[in-house]
């Protein structure tokens, strides 16, 4: 019984969040990148130090106390509004948050001498309002994110938690008491936003778990050296693309640079590198729309074609190969050198033909173009190849 009396219940969660903040301020220690994690912990740990200050005034100076813990309760607000803008990567408005930290504490001193209980209750409504939505707007202001069931949910208990303290604005409004936790309804409103706040911090834990996740994520799925698709992310695309656009036509394009050994040999490991950053860049800009590139490994490389006939396959691959031949590379210091590729073409035919087939097919095509001596493209069915114009 004694467990559901709304005060226990109250102080039972301040603990919680107490030992929450620590975790998340721990968290933010070992993971340095994610700062958001540590703003997020010393906001929690100031929140509950405001708390347990205004509680423990009576022994202090009353006065003082609640100067005290009103501006450590501030200083929580702004620092959940920080980590917020922290863990969106823009720029930390330092000085706003100081003005406004600075101004709300001000104005609760002020209110100490010529308010009331009351109106400073409603005073401390309105600031935590102010605070959750300048939080709300940085987190939902990226239409991106706005779109993200994780986003929108940590938003809507940041909007509960308005509307918990518009409640209690209003109510103190109604019914001005001296001790708002004496007022009828209140306390259950301030278990209520205390459990609130607890959602809205493991919310914000989620983002970043879900944040970090994404980053590793990508991070075994991109070749490194050029930003394109690794092997394995260019086969797990490509195969999705077969299965669900079984109806349309695709060509593979199976790319491989010409005498590479030559070139690291001749110029340098970092040249090799620089040749193969440039052709990935310059894929980037010859694929059509909706292309799927990748780099197998080496100096191989290799491109799924959407929806394409096999003349416009032919002819982006010309044009990459030619694009390739006619611009040299050059790094400072260093003299200009030509790099050429030879291309293997494949044209998916029937629905049937896996991934694996199709990059056979394009693998032989581009076996062939290296027999009749590089620098050309080579078709898989009909085998026609078209030497290079220089
Ligand atoms: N710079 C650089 N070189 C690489 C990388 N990966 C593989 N290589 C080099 O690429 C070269 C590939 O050489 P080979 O497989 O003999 O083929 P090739 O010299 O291009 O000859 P062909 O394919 O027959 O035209 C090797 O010297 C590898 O060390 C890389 O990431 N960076």
């Amino acid at each position: 019984m004694q467990l559901l009396d709304p005060f226990t219940l109250y102080f039972l969660l301040m603990a919680t969040l107490l030992l929450l903040s620590l975790l998340l301020l721990l968290m933010g220690l070992v993971h340095r990148q994610e700062r958001s994690l540590r703003f997020w912990g010393i906001s929690g740990l100031l929140g509950v130090g405001g708390v347990l200050l205004l509680l423990a005034r009576e022994l202090l100076s009353p006065w003082l106390g609640v100067i005290a813990a009103n501006s450590l309760l501030f200083a929580s607000l702004a620092g959940c509004w920080l980590g917020i803008v922290e863990f969106q990567q823009r720029p930390l408005p330092w000085r706003q948050a100081w003005a406004l930290w600075g101004g709300c504490s001000l104005l609760w001193v002020l209110l100490l001498f010529y308010g009331d209980t009351a109106l400073r209750s409603q005073l401390y409504g309105l600031i935590y309002l102010l605070f959750a939505a300048l939080a709300l707007y940085q987190l939902l202001c990226d239409p991106a994110h706005r779109r993200r069931g994780s986003y929108r949910l940590v938003g809507g208990i940041i909007l509960l938690l308005m509307l918990s303290y518009s409640y209690r604005t209003y109510h103190m409004l109604l019914h001005p008491v001296l001790n708002p936790l004496r007022n009828t309804g209140l306390p259950l409103q301030q278990l209520l936003a205390s459990l609130l706040e607890f959602a809205k911090t493991l919310g914000l834990l989620y983002l970043v778990f879900e944040r970090m996740q994404q980053g590793l994520q990508q991070l075994a799925m991109l070749d490194a050296l050029t930003g394109l698709h690794n092997r394995r992310a260019f086969e797990q695309q490509a195969t999705a693309t077969l299965l669900h656009d079984g109806h349309h036509r695709h060509a593979l394009l199976v790319m491989d640079l010409d005498l590479f050994k030559r070139i690291n040999d001749g110029h340098g490991h970092q040249a090799g590198d620089a040749a193969l950053q440039h052709f990935a860049s310059l894929l980037a800009a010859q694929l059509p729309a909706g292309s799927i590139s990748g780099r197998l490994g080496g100096e191989e490389f290799v491109a799924l074609l959407r929806d394409t006939s096999s003349s416009q396959a032919w002819q982006v691959a010309e044009a990459i190969r030619s694009q390739l031949a006619a611009n040299w590379i050059g790094l400072p210091d260093k003299p200009a050198f030509q790099v050429t590729t030879s291309i293997g073409l494949a044209m998916r035919h029937h629905r049937q033909q896996t991934l694996a087939a199709l990059y056979h097919d394009a693998d032989m095509a581009l076996y062939d173009a290296k027999q009749r001596g590089r620098n050309q493209v080579c078709s898989s069915r009909p085998l026609v190849a078209v030497p290079a114009a220089e």
